[in-house]
């Protein structure tokens, strides 16, 4: 599968938005993720529909909306409208998984599944046929900067055996403490799509260190 490299927007200069989304673009970089935090479902509380609608008449590149919040339910259509390619919401939400799916699908946005790094690769199985892309957490939601849990890595292993098995075609995408190391790992568990924030935007070069956590692995 191919890889592709998701620029975490928590970890940008929020004062000079505009300035680091043509950064990423010119570094090359894939996707621009987009954190949104409610501070309940997690302990911080980031930025909503009003700056995504903003960075969506920025930029052309894929907007990959990750939703920390209770109720994706009610949100999904609304983030859709506002400029989102790609959905990702939390199984732990308090939301009905399958009706969430559908309301994002139903707005022709990509629909992915997050899970935490407690949460097992089994839960997410009966939902595999429908989804685009499934998100597996590898540091507690809620903050960049922290340390790759390297328990998680068997769960992307489970995961893209699984999607191997039912022969889908679906991104496992993987979120916190990616770097030129922990992207070695989790591409060979599995992983195609490497969400990093604080490695590429405290990088001298960017485009070096996007390269670096995309490319392919020896064979
Ligand atoms: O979703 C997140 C935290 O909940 C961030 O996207 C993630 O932690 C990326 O940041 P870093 O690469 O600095 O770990």
């Amino acid at each position: 599968m191919k890889n592709y490299v998701s620029a975490s927007v928590l970890s940008a200069d929020m004062l000079e938005l505009k300035k680091e989304i043509k950064k990423l673009e010119i570094s090359g970089i894939d996707m621009l993720h987009f954190d949104v935090m409610d501070g309940s479902f997690v302990d911080n509380i980031t930025f909503g529909l009003p700056v995504l609608q903003q960075v969506r008449k920025a930029t052309d590149m894929k907007l990959d909306v990750h939703l920390m919040i209770n109720d994706p339910l009610r949100y999904a259509s609304a983030f859709a409208d506002y400029g989102a390619d790609m959905i990702s919401f939390h199984i732990e939400s308090s939301s009905d998984t399958l009706a969430t799916i559908r309301k994002i699908k139903e707005k022709g946005v990509k629909a992915s599944v997050a899970l935490k790094p407690a949460t097992s690769a089994e839960e997410v199985f009966e939902f595999l046929p429908y989804l685009d892309m499934v998100l597996v957490m590898t540091v507690e939601p809620g903050f960049g900067g922290q340390d790759f849990l390297h328990g998680t890595l068997d769960k992307i292993s489970v995961l893209r055996k699984k999607i191997n098995e039912l022969g889908l075609d679906i991104d496992i995408e993987v979120d916190g403490g990616i770097n030129a190391e922990t992207s070695v790992l989790v591409k060979r568990a599995g992983a195609n799509v490497l969400v990093s924030g604080s490695y590429l935007f405290g990088a001298a070069d960017m485009a070096a260190a996007a390269d670096i956590i995309r490319e392919d692995l020896p064979c």
